[in-house]
């Protein structure tokens, strides 16, 4: 947790006066939300900002974060969000706790995306963690085939006994490839499949990523 948090609180040290902020999802993100309202609340700083899942947007307005309506948004100067993988050119697995859809709509209306995560999830190579892929419920059996015929063990995520629904409505399925060798190649084959909304393959998106450990420290890695 507190290497999460001190990840979480380097990155708010960017968020300045006047900007537009994307907030992500995540028990990572959460710390970030946290910093920034108590930056609102205790500094007045004055920033707008979107929300990437309900969760967010209720946090954000527990600590009193002044949100736009996403017919206002053009460029957002920053997202900070949390990931379940990185690799070292940056490429993320995300979606762990299905959010992935809109936290893509929002990464890709901002200058920068700041990624925050704990060093667990730092790795050469992504696939170790189920590769979530956002689906809608009509004829999801088939789409499940789809993606089984990909190459993947597939688990649909369940919320108890239910299936899990999406902030957007819709299913996920947690696709385990092993080791991911081309993540923009599966990342646009698995975005030709009739039914699949989006994947958690973020390819060329993140432009910092700020990483914490157990120990106190702070590495970070920007793309080459
Ligand atoms: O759908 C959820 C998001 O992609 C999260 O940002 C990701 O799962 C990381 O979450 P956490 O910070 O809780 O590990």
């Amino acid at each position: 947790m507190e290497s999460k948090r001190i990840a979480a609180e380097k990155a708010v040290e960017l968020v300045k006066d006047g900007m537009k902020i994307g907030l992500g999802t995540g028990s990572t993100a959460y710390w970030a939300i946290q910093a920034i309202g108590r930056l609102v609340k205790e500094q007045g700083l004055g920033i707008q900002a979107v929300a990437t899942s309900v969760q967010s947007e209720q946090l954000a307005k527990e600590w009193g974060i002044p949100m736009m309506p996403f017919a206002e948004v053009d460029m957002l100067d920053l997202t900070i969000d949390g990931a379940d993988e990185v690799d070292a050119e940056l490429n993320l697995i995300k979606g762990g706790g299905g959010a992935l859809l809109r936290e893509k709509i929002v990464a890709a209306a901002s200058k920068q995306l700041i990624i925050i995560v704990d060093e667990s999830k730092d790795v050469q190579q992504l696939g170790k963690f189920p590769l979530p892929v956002e689906i809608v419920p009509f004829a999801y059996e088939l789409t499940v085939k789809k993606l089984q015929q990909l190459g993947c063990e597939l688990k649909l995520r369940h919320n108890g006994e239910e299936l899990f629904v999406t902030d957007n409505g819709n299913y996920i399925a947690d696709c385990e490839f092993g080791d991911i060798k081309d993540p923009a190649a599966l990342h646009d084959d698995l975005n030709r499949i009739p039914g699949v909304v989006d994947n958690g393959l973020f390819i060329d998106m993140a432009s910092l990523v700020i990483i914490g450990s157990a120990d106190g420290e702070i590495r970070s890695k920007t793309r080459q």
